[in-house]
């Protein structure tokens, strides 16, 4: 494990220029995601308002937007192209599924495969986090349903969160259910965002949020009461 430098922006997209460093493992870098194959049908829809400088990317990966190595590939190239795109100010990351954001990560990447593409699948985790995170657009989740572990962390990694207010949707780094240690770079983007002691309840009882106790939280600064953003 080395320690990896995360700038976000400089460029006039993004007015207020910040500078984290984080340990993690070298990040992979566009040549790593060529070398990945994404499937063929696409599991993200990009649509980018150049009117506006807004690009929506919306999830549509049934049944629950889960974060298998396809859709972490895509969702990167998606990202890395917008970020070429000098017209695009702001990315909207949302769900085109009913009541899912995202189910977090895809079990079935974790379970009974080789060292090899287990390290593949992590390395791409840690990817979208670094895009996502070190992007020097301004990023908003639009969360429009369950958000759970992964989901989650990507709803963290954004700079903006808004949330639909239904009972149903729950939010939060909930892994400890499953008996999985967050990882410390999925812990502290939840302490930037909620504070250390939030995070520490939350990662030990393994809590999901409804949208009202998340915005008493902190998490956002809104959230709508419609069920669909
Ligand atoms: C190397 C790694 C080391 C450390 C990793 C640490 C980090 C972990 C972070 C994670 O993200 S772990 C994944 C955590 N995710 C969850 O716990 C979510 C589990 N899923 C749910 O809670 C629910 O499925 C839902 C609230 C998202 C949706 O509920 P509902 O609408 O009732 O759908 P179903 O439960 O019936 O699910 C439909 C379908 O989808 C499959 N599925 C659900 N979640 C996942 C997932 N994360 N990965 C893969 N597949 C998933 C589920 O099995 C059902 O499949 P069927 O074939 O039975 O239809």
């Amino acid at each position: 494990m080395g320690f990896g430098t995360v700038s976000r922006g400089g460029s006039s997209r993004w007015p207020d220029q910040r500078l984290c460093t984080v340990e993690m493992g070298p990040p992979c870098h566009t040549s790593c995601l060529s070398r990945r194959k994404s499937s063929s049908s696409p599991k993200i829809k990009v649509d980018l308002d150049s009117s506006t400088g807004i690009a929506v990317m919306k999830f549509q990966s049934p049944p629950v937007n889960s974060l298998s190595l396809d859709f972490l590939t895509e969702f990167c190239i998606s990202l890395e192209k917008l970020e070429m795109d000098r017209s695009c100010r702001g990315v909207v990351v949302t769900s085109a599924l009913p009541k899912i954001f995202s189910a977090g990560l895809d079990i079935m990447e974790m379970y009974g495969k080789s060292p090899e593409r287990c390290g593949e699948f992590w390395k791409a985790v840690q990817e979208m986090w670094l895009k996502l995170y070190g992007s020097n657009m301004v990023t908003i989740a639009a969360i429009n349903g369950s958000s759970p572990a992964g989901g989650c962390l990507m709803a963290l990694t954004c700079d903006y969160r808004i949330m639909a207010e239904n009972p149903r949707y729950g939010i939060g780094l909930n892994e400890t259910q499953l008996g999985i240690v967050a990882p410390f770079w999925f812990k502290d983007t939840m302490v930037n965002t909620v504070g250390h002691r939030t995070t520490e309840l939350a990662l030990e009882l393994g809590l999901l949020y409804s949208a009202p106790d998340a915005l008493r939280l902190a998490w956002w600064t809104s959230w709508c009461r419609r069920t669909r953003c």
